[in-house]
C-alpha cells in the first residue's frame, strides 16, 4: 500500500491523474462550439466544461504521444518448442473517427503465429490501445495493428479483426443503432493459407 498515491485509501485505489493546463485558446475554442451547439458557455454548470472536454480530448488521444511498437521490443524466446498460434480474443477498445471525431466502440481479436520469440500478452492490447487513441478509420486502425506486429516480431502470421459500432452512424447521421463493422487484416501465413486462415477465425469464433 505504501507505493499508492498520496490521499488513496482502500476506496480509492486508482489515484486521479494530475491535471494539465488547458490553452486558453483551447478553452476558447470548446466555448465557440458551446455558443453554436445552443447554449452559454458562461452559465454555472458549463464554467469548467471547456477545460475538461480539453483534458478529455487529450486523453482520449493519447495515442499521439506514443510509439506502440515500444511495446514489443521486450520478447521471450524460451518458449519450450511453442510454435501454435497465440490469441487475444475481444480485446474491448474505443477511438474516435477522423470524419466526426464521434465514439467508436469495439473489440479486436489479434493473433500471431510465432516464430522463435514470443511477447508479453498484454503488450499485443497496448499496441491496439496506443493506434485506437487517436482520430480513427476502421480500416486503417486495423491495418496499423496488424503491420505493426508484423513488422516488430517478425512472425509466420498475423491476423487481426475488428468489430465497432461508429456512434456518428447510431447517434447521429443514418441513425442506424445495432450495426457492427468488421474489418479485418491477414498478413503471411494467414493470408496465403486458407487451412490456417480457417483455423483462427475459428479460434477467433467467426
Ligand atoms: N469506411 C469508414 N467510414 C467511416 C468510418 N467512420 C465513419 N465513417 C463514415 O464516414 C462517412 C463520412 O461521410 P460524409 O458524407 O463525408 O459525411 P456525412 O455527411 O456526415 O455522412 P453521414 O454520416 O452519412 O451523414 C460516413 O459515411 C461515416 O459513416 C470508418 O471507420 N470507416
Ligand atoms: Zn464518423
Amino acid at each position: 500500500m505504501a507505493d499508492l498515491a498520496e490521499g488513496a485509501d482502500d476506496g480509492d485505489l486508482i489515484a486521479a491523474p494530475a491535471k494539465i493546463p488547458v490553452p486558453e485558446s483551447v478553452a476558447e475554442a470548446v466555448r465557440t462550439l458551446i455558443r453554436w451547439a445552443g447554449d452559454d458557455p458562461e452559465r454555472e454548470g458549463l464554467v469548467d466544461t471547456p477545460a475538461r472536454v480539453a483534458r478529455a480530448w487529450k486523453e482520449y488521444c493519447a495515442g499521439y504521444g506514443e510509439d506502440p511498437a515500444v511495446h514489443l521490443a521486450r520478447v521471450f524466446e524460451e518458449v519450450g518448442g511453442y510454435d501454435e498460434i497465440v490469441l487475444l480474443n475481444d480485446i474491448p477498445f474505443q477511438s474516435h473517427c477522423e470524419h466526426h471525431m464521434a465514439p467508436i466502440i469495439g473489440k479486436a481479436s489479434i493473433a500471431y503465429l510465432p516464430r522463435d520469440k514470443v511477447v508479453g500478452i498484454s503488450k499485443i492490447a497496448r499496441v491496439l490501445h496506443g493506434f485506437a487513441r487517436r482520430l480513427q478509420v476502421q480500416e486503417r486502425l486495423t491495418a496499423e495493428v496488424a503491420d505493426c506486429i508484423w513488422e516488430h516480431l517478425q512472425p509466420h502470421g498475423v491476423a487481426v479483426v475488428i468489430e465497432a459500432s461508429h456512434s456518428c452512424m447510431t447517434a447521429r447521421g443514418v441513425r442506424t443503432p445495432g450495426v457492427g463493422m468488421v474489418t479485418s487484416r491477414m498478413m503471411g501465413v494467414f493470408r496465403s493459407d486458407e487451412r490456417s486462415r480457417a483455423e483462427v477465425l475459428k479460434l477467433m469464433g467467426y
